[in-house]
């Protein structure tokens, strides 16, 4: 469910015309509707309201402070994973007790902050990591409260760049390897072992990876309890997919059901990580028609938004919808075009051979599902500045992130003494 709808021929988000929006802030940019972020956290809370469960939205999915502080007001925590995004969470209004650091390399500056912080758990991902944190929680004679990520090795089947729980891939301690840690980090007079941790990929369609991976973290627990140390907590990562065409994706309700059904009698607290399905839908991206051009075999929409601004289809071959701002009329006839950007790489294409009605110059377009790793893994790729952001609530609307002008663009370089 997302709150995007045509009302008088016009595509709104929310009561908030986004030709109106164009008018105001320019193209191409992001906008994210406040109902249905509260919509899908509320849907996902209600789903595992029997299940103790902490939900901490995985920031790097979209990191704009408003859309973090949106979803804190309603409980939310944050799973960060540099110094950057926790700093961020902070400023959202993230309560420290209810932030998780995860990631692969974390920086001993890093692993200090987050000590330092009182964040809730710090997800350790590698013996080395495991030993710089004991050392750095001794070095100011605190404990660091961790969880142990481990790599259950199951195939999340979903695209290969967004898997992580294989053996192959860099994340979590190796299966064989997980119960020797586990004990190694108990040992540790720096270390409180306060949660096991998995994460194995992202864009998950499909449930039966999320049970085979909950079967493998229950014998852990099990392990443990056996051997009188039961983790209070296990961290289930996020992963869950969200509809970007019209297949169907596994609903909220049934996943809490395969936590329940393998993970509800352990008696752990759960934190999850949701990323992209409290924020996919609720975001879209609005750009405007700059040219219609005839190639020799196929037609082009170029329009003024590019890679920089949504890499998903060059870097997976995803695809968006693409919607026109002003409705098609009943008996407007689709056809075949690619929809490209400015940028100087055939890569930079956002659909190929898409049907789709009519567009002229100037008309407006909106890729949908963007909310989710779509500002946030933006780039100023061809010294294009970085699409603002606005968020709407109902008939009111504020740029949460401004378009940076030129100056402030060029301001940080600075040219040598020898130039
Ligand atoms: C450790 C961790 N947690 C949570 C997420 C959020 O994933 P998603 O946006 O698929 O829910 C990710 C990204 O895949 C991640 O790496
Ligand atoms: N960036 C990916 C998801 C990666 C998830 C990160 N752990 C995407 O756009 O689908």
């Amino acid at each position: 469910m997302n709150h995007f709808h045509y009302r008088n021929g016009v595509l709104h988000a929310e009561d908030v015309s986004l030709a109106r929006l164009a008018e105001e802030v320019g193209t191409p940019f992001y906008c994210y509707s406040t109902a249905t972020l509260e919509r899908h956290f509320r849907v996902l809370q209600e789903a595992v309201a029997d299940l103790n469960a902490t939900i901490c939205f995985a920031i790097k999915a979209n990191s704009n402070i408003a859309v973090i502080r949106t979803l804190a007001a309603l409980g939310a925590g944050a799973d960060v994973v540099s110094e950057g995004e926790l700093r961020r969470a902070l400023t959202a209004g993230v309560p420290p007790e209810r932030i998780v650091f995860s990631g692969v390399g974390k920086t001993r500056r890093e692993l200090e902050l987050a000590v330092d912080s009182g964040i809730l758990q710090i997800n350790v991902e590698s013996e080395p990591e495991l030993e710089e944190l004991n050392d750095v929680a001794l070095s100011r004679g605190r404990r660091a409260v961790i969880g142990l990520r481990v790599n259950p090795d199951v195939d999340a089947n979903t695209h290969a760049k967004i898997t992580t729980g294989r053996k192959e891939n860099k994340f979590g301690i190796e299966w064989t390897r997980a119960p020797e840690v586990l004990r190694r980090a108990r040992g540790l007079p720096g270390i409180e072992l306060a949660s096991i941790a998995a994460h194995i990929g992202s864009q998950l369609t499909d449930l039966q990876p999320f049970r085979d991976a909950f079967r493998r973290l229950r014998d852990l627990v099990l392990m443990l309890k056996a051997e009188g140390a039961a983790p209070a907590r296990l961290d289930l990562g996020g992963g869950l997919g969200v509809p970007y065409d019209d297949q169907p994706t596994p609903s909220p309700v049934d996943y809490a059901a395969a936590i329940r059904d393998n993970l509800g009698d352990l008696g752990c607290r759960l934190i999850l990580e949701p990323g992209r399905m409290l924020v996919g839908n609720a975001g879209i991206l609005v750009s405007r028609v700059i040219y219609v051009k005839e190639g020799a075999t196929r037609s082009f929409v170029i329009c003024d938004a590019a890679m920089n601004d949504l890499i998903r289809p060059a870097m997976y071959d995803a695809f968006h919808k693409i919607l026109p701002v002003t409705e098609a009329t009943p008996d407007a006839v689709l056809r075949p075009v690619d929809v490209v950007g400015p940028i100087c790489e055939s890569g930079d294409t956002f659909a190929k051979q898409r049907a789709l009605p009519p567009l002229a110059k100037d008309d407006l377009i909106a890729f949908a599902t963007a909310g989710a790793y779509g500002s946030a893994m933006s780039s100023t790729y061809n010294s294009r500045p970085l699409a603002p952001e606005v968020l709407v609530k109902a008939d009111r609307f504020a740029v949460v992130r401004a378009r940076p002008t030129y100056e402030e663009m060029l301001a940080l370089e600075s040219s040598p003494p020898w130039l």
